[in-house]
């Protein structure tokens, strides 16, 4: 793994059926850099994420994330490696039956943290998503951008070095999706590492990063401005 890169692909190759998805990707998410992954439907980003947090192995290649080498992982060292990625993916989807400070305390009491920490923290990121005057209410009572923020909250509560995101603006009005945005961005800003899969163009134009495109196997840079 190269000494700034958190998530490392070298020659990897998934195949479907004998169908090559990704076709000896060569891929490096820097420490702290924000990137867009765009392609079409059926292109194999969600393939391509579910690399990284070893819901897939690769046929060949190799796939590195947070110093660890996933490919060879075993499985029990598995929820050791998705507590360094904050995941905000539509199928992650808040618990209805918990509020929304049960909702972001369950991703602690799972690594077994003290009451005492778990509630300065869930307090923590709470606010720092802006909701802490929501912690009593129950998902149904946010709106689709509160409750995406939530999710945000969840996935940052363990503080992870990388965040991963699956259409995070998907579902929502522009407003809403600029809050996303700046949040995303804020935190970007304090040191974490951000890769987002997005068909949303506007809001890769307004909050331009670093943009890489799967089409046919391959992943390549693309100027925005071409979009
Ligand atoms: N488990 C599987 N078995 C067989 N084929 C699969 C499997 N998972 C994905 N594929 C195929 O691999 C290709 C890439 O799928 P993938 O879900 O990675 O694409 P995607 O870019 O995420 O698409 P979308 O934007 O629609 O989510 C598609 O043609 C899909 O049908």
């Amino acid at each position: 793994m190269s000494q700034h890169a958190v998530i490392e692909f070298q020659n990897v190759s998934v195949s479907y059926n004998h169908q090559p998805v990704l076709d000896n990707i060569n891929f490096s998410l820097g420490n702290g850099e924000f990137t867009y992954l765009i392609g079409q439907t059926g292109a194999g980003k969600s393939s391509f994420l579910r690399l990284i947090y070893r819901d897939l192995l690769p046929d060949n290649g190799t796939v590195s994330v947070a110093g660890m080498d996933v490919s060879s992982l075993k499985d029990k060292k598995v929820p050791y490696l998705r507590r360094r990625l904050g995941i905000v993916f539509q199928d992650f989807q808040l618990l209805p039956d918990r509020t929304v400070y049960e909702n972001v305390a369950f991703s602690l009491q799972v690594t077994g943290e003290k009451k005492s920490f778990i509630k300065q923290r869930v307090l923590e990121v709470l606010g720092m998503v802006g909701l802490s005057h929501k912690r009593r209410n129950m998902p149904e009572d946010l709106s689709g951008g509160e409750q995406q923020r939530v999710v945000i909250a969840r996935a940052l509560a363990n503080e992870p070095r990388i965040m991963l995101a699956d259409e995070p603006t998907g579902n929502l009005d522009p407003a809403a999706s600029a809050e996303i945005m700046d949040l995303l961005k804020q935190i970007n800003n304090r040191g974490m590492a951000v890769l987002m899969v997005t068909h949303d163009y506007d809001t890769v134009k307004q909050y331009p990063y670093r943009t890489l495109k799967l089409a046919d196997g391959e992943i390549n840079e693309v100027d925005t401005a071409a979009l």
